[in-house]
C-alpha cells in the first residue's frame, strides 16, 4: 500500500524530492520509528525543511490511515511526520486523531520489528548515475537556462559573446536568403511565362530583355540558395567555439565539484555513471543551445514570415492551412515522440546496464576465471543486451510510424494548398510562378520540419542529461571548511590527536562507536589494533574527516577538527591506506602524487626509505615503468611500497600507515619498519596492524573492541595481564608462528 509522509521538520538535511529508495521501517516502539536503508543511498533518506510529499509502496498488509507523528531520538530518524494513505492525498488528508491508534506490529504483517516497504515516485530515470540524493534537490528549468546561459554569454568572455552575437546575425541573413528563394523562382517561372501584357507568353518571339532578366533572377536564385547555405555553415563554425568553450568549462566544473564531494557521495555513486553524467550533460548544454537558437526558434521564425507572406500574397486561407498544417504536424510530431521517449530510456538503461556488466566483469577478469564464470558473465551482458536489443526494434518500429505520420500530413496539407492554387491559376487570378512560390515555400518549411522529432527528442533527452548534471552542481558536500576558519598549521610539536567521546556509524542501527575516547600524543607512536571490522579504518576516516562522528569531537593540536580548513587538516594527515590505488601511470608519477612541488631527487629519496629504489632500479624503464590501470602491473608489496614512498614524501607531522605492511614479506617488511621508524622519527603516527609484530615497539596501543576503547598500553603492559584482548590476540599469534616454524 502506497502512503504518504509529510515531514514536518528537518532533521538531518535536505530531502530528495523524486526518488526511488528501498529501506524497511523499524519500528522501535508504539510511536517510533526510522526509517532503516537497505541499500547504501538510502541512508541519505532525510527530511526536508519544507514539507515534501513521498509516495511509500509497503510491503505486507496496512491499514488505511496508519501512522501519525512518527517520532525517534535517532539522529537518521523522521523526527515528525504524517503518513497518509494514497488514497486520500488528491482530495483529503486523513491523519489519525491519536497516535495511539497506531496500527501495531501485526497490522503491519511486520517481522521482528520490521516492516519492508518500497519508496518511490514513479519518476523515471534513464541514467544509473542514480537519482538525486542526499542535498539533490532537482534543478527546475528557469535555474536551468539560468546556468545554461552563464556559458554561452560569459560576463568576462566579450569573445565568446561577440561569436554568439555573429552566430545569430548568420542566423538572420541565411533565412533571409532561405525565404527570398522561391520568390526569385516564382519571378523567373512568371518572366519566362507571362508577357507584361498579362497573356501568356510565346518565348519564340519574346524579346532578350526577358530572356536577359529571367537568367538573371534564376541567377539571383542560385546566389541566395548558396548564400543561405553558406551562412548557415558559416554560422555553424562560429557558434562551435562557443560550444566547445561551454562544454569544456562546465566539464571542468563539474569534476572539480565531484572532487570536492563528500567519500559518502563517492562509495554510493558508480564512478562510469558519474564521468558519463558530465559527459552527457555538457554536450545537453551543446545540443540542447544549438536546437534551439538555430532550430526550433529558426522554424518559428520562418514559419512566420511564409505565413505572413502567404496571407499577404495568396489570402489569409493559406496561411491558416500552412500554420494549421505546421500545428498538426508538431502535435502529432510531439505526441508520438513522447510516446517513443520511454522505448529510447529503456534503450539508454539497457546500455548502460550492459556497459556497466561488461566494465565489472573485465575489472574482474581474474576473478572470472578463478571461478571458471566466463559463462554465466557472458548470459548475463546477454540478457542486458537482449533488453538493448528489444527496445531498440520498438524505437526503430515507432520511428517509421513516426516519419510515414509527419509525410502523410505534410503532403496532405500541400496537395490542398496546390488545389486551392490551381484552382485561382484557372480563375486568373495566381500565376504558375505564384503556384511555384507557395510550393517552394511550403517545402523549405518542411525540410526543418522533418527534424522537428529527433530535435524535440533530443532536446528532451539533452534537458534530462543537463538537470542530471546541474543537480549533481547542487549537491553540497556535507563535509566542509566552516565559513572564515582561520588557518591553522599543525606542526610535529602540536601534532596531538585526541578522540573526545565519539559515537559514530555508517548506517543506522550499526554502531561503530559508542563514546571512544583516547588521546595520542605529539611525536608518539601509536598503534590502533582489534578485530577486523572493529572500527580501525573508521578512525583514520573520522580523523581525516572524510566522515563526520554523530556525537562527540575529535582534537588535533587542541583543536576540534570541524574548526580547522579542510585543506589544512588534510595537508597535516598521510595516509597509506589499507588498499593503495595506484594511478595509470608511471612509478615516478604515482610516488611524486605525494607532493607534486618536491624535486626528483626528494622523489628517489622517498622511493629509497619505503625500499622501493632497488627495485625499481632492476626494471628495464626504471622511474618511467608503467604500473597499469589501478597499480595492477606491480605486487601488492611494490604497490604497498609506492604507498608508503608518496606518503613519506608528503612530509606531514602525522602519518598514518593503515596495514601498510601486510602485503610484505618478513624481510621486506623488516627494512620498511626500520625505514618508517626513521621516517617517523619526531612525527606523530598510527599504525593498524593485524600482525602484532610490526607495532610492538610503539609507544602506546590501543586495542578496540565493541565499538569503544577496551584496553590501551604498552605491548609488555598489555602482554602481562594475561585475561587482555591484546594478551589473547599476542598469544594466538605466537600459536601461529610455532606451528608455522615447527
Ligand atoms: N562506507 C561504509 N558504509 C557502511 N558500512 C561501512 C562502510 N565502511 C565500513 N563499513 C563497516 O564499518 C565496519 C568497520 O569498518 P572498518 O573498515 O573501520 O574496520 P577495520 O577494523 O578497519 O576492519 P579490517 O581490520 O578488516 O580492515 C565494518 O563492519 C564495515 O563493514
Amino acid at each position: 500500500m502506497a502512503l504518504l509522509w509529510t515531514c514536518r521538520r528537518n532533521v538531518i538535511g535536505r530531502f530528495v524530492n523524486k526518488m526511488s529508495l528501498k529501506g524497511r521501517l523499524m519500528i522501535l516502539s508504539s510511536n517510533s520509528y526510522y526509517i532503516q536503508p537497505i541499500t547504501s543511498f538510502a541512508t541519505h533518506f532525510t527530511c526536508s525543511q519544507r514539507s515534501v510529499p513521498l509516495n511509500f509502496r509497503i510491503f505486507g498488509r496496512l491499514p488505511q490511515n496508519v501512522v501519525r507523528h512518527v517520532s525517534s531520538s535517532n539522529s537518521t530518524s523522521v523526527s515528525r511526520a504524517i503518513v497518509y494513505s494514497t488514497e486520500d492525498i488528491s482530495t483529503k488528508k486523513l491523519p489519525l486523531k491519536d497516535s495511539s491508534q497506531l496500527a501495531g506490529p501485526t497490522a503491519l504483517n511486520q517481522k521482528d520489528g520490521r516492516v519492508w516497504f518500497h519508496a518511490g515516485v514513479g519518476h523515471i530515470h534513464d541514467d544509473d548515475s542514480g537519482p538525486p540524493r542526499n542535498g539533490e534537490d532537482k534543478v527546475n528549468s528557469k535555474q536551468m537556462v539560468k546556468a545554461m546561459l552563464s556559458y554561452v554569454w560569459p560576463k568576462d568572455d566579450p569573445d565568446i559573446k561577440k561569436r554568439v552575437k555573429l552566430a545569430v546575425g548568420l542566423l538572420v541573413a541565411s533565412k533571409a536568403l532561405n525565404v527570398s528563394v522561391p520568390f526569385l523562382f516564382k519571378y523567373a517561372v512568371d518572366t519566362l511565362n507571362v508577357s507584361p501584357d498579362g497573356n501568356i507568353l510565346n518565348l519564340a518571339t519574346a524579346s532578350d530583355t526577358v530572356l536577359t532578366y529571367s537568367v538573371a533572377l534564376l541567377l539571383g536564385y542560385g546566389i541566395a540558395r548558396a548564400g543561405a547555405a553558406g551562412f548557415n555553415e558559416l554560422r555553424n563554425a562560429v557558434f562551435a567555439r562557443v560550444a566547445q568553450h561551454s562544454i569544456r568549462k562546465i566539464a571542468r566544473n563539474v569534476f572539480l565539484h565531484l572532487h570536492n564531494l563528500d567519500l559518502s557521495f563517492h562509495l554510493s555513486r558508480k564512478t562510469g555513471a558519474l564521468s558519463k553524467t558530465i559527459d552527457r550533460g555538457s554536450r545537453g548544454i551543446n545540443f540542447a543551445l544549438s536546437a534551439i537558437v538555430f532550430n526550433i526558434v529558426p522554424i518559428l521564425f520562418e514559419l512566420g514570415m511564409v505565413a505572413t507572406i502567404l496571407g499577404f500574397k495568396c489570402g489569409p486561407e493559406y496561411a491558416a492551412l500552412s500554420v494549421g498544417c505546421v500545428g498538426l504536424y508538431t502535435a502529432f510530431t510531439l505526441g508520438v515522440t513522447q510516446w517513443r521517449t520511454k522505448f529510447r530510456v529503456m534503450m539508454n538503461r539497457a546500455e548502460n546496464e550492459a556497459g556497466n556488466h561488461a566494465i565489472d566483469s573485465l575489472i574482474n577478469y581474474e576473478t572470472v576465471k578463478y571461478f571458471n564464470n566466463e559463462k554465466f558473465e557472458a548470459n548475463k551482458y546477454d540478457k542486458s543486451l537482449k533488453k538493448y536489443e528489444d527496445a531498440s526494434l520498438k524505437t526503430s518500429t515507432s520511428l517509421a510510424l513516426l516519419n510515414f505520420g509527419q509525410n502523410a500530413i505534410f503532403s496532405g496539407a500541400l496537395s490542398m494548398i496546390m488545389i486551392m492554387a490551381a484552382h485561382q491559376i484557372s480563375a486568373g487570378t495566381m500565376t504558375v510562378g505564384d503556384l511555384v512560390m507557395v510550393n517552394g515555400l511550403l517545402f523549405q518549411l518542411g525540410v526543418p520540419l522533418g527534424f522537428l522529432g529527433s530535435v524535440y527528442r533530443e532536446v528532451r533527452q539533452a534537458l534530462i542529461d543537463m538537470q542530471t548534471m546541474f543537480t549533481l552542481m547542487t549537491v553540497d558536500p556535507q563535509i566542509k571548511t566552516k565559513p572564515n576558519t582561520a588557518p591553522f598549521f599543525v606542526t610535529p610539536a602540536n601534532a596531538f590527536i585526541e578522540f573526545r567521546n565519539v559515537s559514530f556509524h555508517y548506517v543506522p542501527g550499526k554502531p561503530i562507536f559508542q563514546d571512544l575516547s583516547f588521546t595520542i600524543p605529539a611525536g608518539k607512536k601509536v598503534a590502533i589494533v582489534g578485530g577486523s571490522g572493529s572500527g580501525k579504518s573508521s578512525i583514520v576516516r573520522l580523523l581525516y574527516r572524510f566522515f563526520e562522528p554523530t556525537h562527540g569531537e575529535i582534537l588535533i593540536g587542541g583543536k576540534n577538527i570541524n574548526d580547522i580548513s579542510l585543506d589544512d587538516l588534510r595537508r597535516a594527515i598521510a595516509v597509506v591506506p589499507q588498499d593503495s590505488v595506484l594511478f595509470h601511470d608511471t612509478i615516478q608519477f604515482n610516488v611524486h602524487y605525494g607532493s607534486l612541488d618536491r624535486p626528483m631527487d626528494d622523489v628517489i629519496e622517498a622511493a629509497k626509505l619505503a625500499d622501493l629504489h632497488t627495485s625499481i632500479q632492476t626494471w628495464p624503464q626504471g622511474y618511467d615503468t608503467q604500473v597499469g590501470e589501478r597499480g595492477l602491473k606491480l605486487s601488492g608489496g611494490e604497490k604497498q611500497r609506492v604507498a608508503i614512498a608518496r606518503a613519506i614524501l608528503k612530509n606531514s607531522p602525522v602519518l598514518i600507515l593503515d596495514e601498510a605492511t601486510s602485503s610484505l614479506d618478513s624481510i621486506t617488511e623488516q627494512n620498511i619498519v626500520d625505514a618508517l621508524r626513521r621516517a617517523t622519527q619526531g612525527r606523530t603516527s598510527i599504525a593498524i596492524a593485524h600482525r602484532l609484530s610490526t607495532v610492538m615497539d610503539c609507544d602506546t596501543i590501543l586495542v578496540i573492541n565493541g565499538g569503544r576503547l577496551a584496553e590501551q598500553g604498552t605491548h609488555n603492559e598489555l602482554v602481562s595481564d594475561s585475561k587482555s584482548i591484546y594478551a589473547r590476540l599476542w598469544s594466538t599469534l605466537q600459536g601461529l608462528n610455532s606451528i608455522k616454524n615447527s
